[in-house]
């Protein structure tokens, strides 16, 4: 049962209004204060704890302070639709005054500047000194997992570690100074669709990032602006147009509180070389009449492109999302529809050129996605000779980077959609040696196999942050041809367990033999936040079994 505290002091932070409430004892689940705020969000368990609490808070004064109980869904009542139509015009000043005339200090700006970038106060040295020593942190956990496992005494290269990293860390790659690289450099931007609330209550819908999680007690949208220097600013000034449309739309912005409301997600990608930029909107159609949806659908491509080209920006595809789910995530099985252009956008890197769908994979920072094939290239060892398996392979940017330069390469990739950009990419790219199947790793690995030619297998993993599925590493452990293994890592603390089941000794359940972890590398892939791309290679090392 969600409520709003009112008469809050907007000095007073989350954990000392907690405490003040539980010196009166207050029961409640949780609390969501901003600083700037002059109300929190909390949450009850039962309506016999709001009743309580709000019988102490006319009682009593807390911290001097005089609180009022309401309702959380008094603060975005849902208005009738007439109502709603004669605010819009109020509404847009609001928002073209919030757009252009919000203070560049103002508390929301830097709030939501710190959900996505949250590591913007820190120095750039500071910020690669720490994903350091968080990777040296994981390499040092794997070193003592390993340990763990029985007959790991037979392992004579980790006897000698003691609690010390698996292996060397080489450095952690960090980012020139510039846009596109180091600042504003995402090419992919998820915006949520839903409100922002001001201090006097009221609701306005807003096209942003969430200010926390949902599960918390947050449900406030926070305007996206140049504070956040994750974002690009191309995707910036989209979703700022796409914030002007929706508080005019005839339809709602999506209520996570209600699960109604329309407009739910917006997803700015684009080639930073090529210039294209493609559009996803996520919508959620229960309950609305497909007359007006195809009318506002409509209207938004037109005003989104006269907008954007009014400020020289390019949209080269709008595509639409139905999505009348509850999660959060843009669902990869759910195909989208054009209603703009078309619906992919195309990046160039290592002098290919990749054409990318809305649902398709690509890496996150263009400039940095080249230092990490880079390493590849160079830890891959490649021959004329040897098969490259490209295990999560998305639109193919690992495979086809490294075609030239071996006889062959073997992907898999789960998406659909991926899968097919990946066989438009081999084409426009002229690369004759490459095969993409589609399906799980899991489940396509044995054929991958047995479509090698070669005797000298290089694996590239890049899997999702959860890492690869542990059968998985049992096959690859099996493949004798497989004596080079390059591991690449967005979420590294996710490493340790493939790691240990690619190195730990031999046994019932994992047959081959195994790794040794050789060299790593970080990639700042995601500076500004704590977020780095681990790359690892491991080498068989059936020599060194006692
Ligand atoms: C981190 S991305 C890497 C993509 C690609 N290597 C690249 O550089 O663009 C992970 C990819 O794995 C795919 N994926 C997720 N689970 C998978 C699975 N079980 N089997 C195969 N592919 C999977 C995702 O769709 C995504 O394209």
């Amino acid at each position: 049962m969600e409520y709003v505290i009112r008469n809050v002091p907007t000095w007073l932070n989350k954990k000392d209004l907690s405490k003040a409430l539980e010196r009166v004892e207050i029961k409640f689940d949780s609390l969501k204060k901003l600083h700037g705020w002059n109300y929190s969000f909390i949450l009850f368990s039962s309506e016999e704890e709001a009743n309580q609490a709000k019988v102490v808070f006319e009682r009593q004064k807390i911290k001097g302070f005089q609180f009022e109980l309401e309702p959380a869904r008094n603060v975005n009542k849902k208005r009738k639709h007439t109502e709603y139509l004669q605010r819009i015009d109020e509404r847009i000043k609001q928002a073209n005054c919030s757009l252009t005339k919000e203070d560049p200090e103002s508390d929301s700006k830097k709030a939501v500047a710190d959900v996505v970038a949250p590591w913007r106060h820190y120095s750039y040295p500071e910020q690669i000194r720490r994903k350091r020593s968080a990777i040296l942190a994981v390499l040092a956990r794997i070193t003592s997992s390993l340990k763990s496992q029985a007959g790991s005494g037979s392992l004579t290269w980790l006897k000698s570690l003691q609690k010390r990293p698996c292996c060397t860390l080489e450095s952690v790659i960090d980012m020139p100074e510039e846009e596109g690289a180091r600042l504003f450099y995402r090419n992919k931007n998820e915006f949520t669709i839903g409100f922002s609330y001001k201090d006097d209550g009221l609701s306005i819908e807003t096209v942003g990032f969430a200010l926390g999680l949902f599960r918390e007690g947050e449900v406030g949208v926070a305007s996206v602006n140049e504070e956040c220097v994750t974002t690009s600013k191309k995707a910036i000034a989209i979703a700022n147009i796409l914030e002007v449309f929706i508080r005019s739309s005839q339809l709602p912005a999506y209520d996570k509180r209600t699960h109604k409301g329309f407009w739910r997600q917006a997803t700015v990608r684009e080639g930073f070389r090529t210039k294209e930029i493609l559009v996803l909107i996520q919508v959620q159609t229960e309950g609305f009449d497909r007359n007006i949806i195809h009318k506002e659908t409509s209207r938004i491509v037109e005003f989104l492109l006269s907008s954007s080209q009014s400020i020289n920006l390019e949209v080269h595809g709008i595509v639409l999302q139905e999505h009348n789910g509850i999660s959060n995530f843009v669902p990869t099985d759910k195909c989208p529809i054009t209603i703009f252009g078309q619906p992919y956008f195309h990046e160039q890197l290592m002098n290919l050129t990749f054409r990318i769908g809305s649902l398709s994979f690509f890496q996150t920072n263009t400039f940095a996605a080249e230092r990490l094939l880079n390493v590849i290239m160079e830890w891959g060892e490649l021959t004329s000779h040897s098969t490259v398996l490209d295990l999560c392979c998305g639109t193919g940017t690992i495979g086809m980077c490294l075609a030239s330069k071996v006889a062959q390469v073997i992907g898999i990739e789960l998406v659909e959609e991926a899968v097919n950009d990946a066989k438009v990419n081999m084409e426009m790219n002229n690369i004759q040696n490459m095969t993409v199947l589609v399906g799980k790793v899991e489940d396509k690995l044995k054929t991958a196999i047995q479509l090698c030619r070669s005797s000298q297998i290089v694996a590239i993993a890049d899997p999702p942050r959860a890492g690869l599925h542990p059968s998985v590493i049992k096959t690859l452990r099996n493949v004798v041809q497989i004596k080079r293994l390059i591991y690449i890592s967005c979420n590294p603390a996710n490493l340790v367990g493939n790691a240990v089941g690619l190195c730990r000794p031999k046994s019932n359940a994992f047959r081959g033999e195994p790794f040794k972890p050789i060299k790593a590398v970080g990639v700042d892939m995601f500076p500004y936040t704590e977020h780095v791309e681990l790359v690892t290679l491991f080498h068989r090392i059936e020599s060194d079994i006692k």
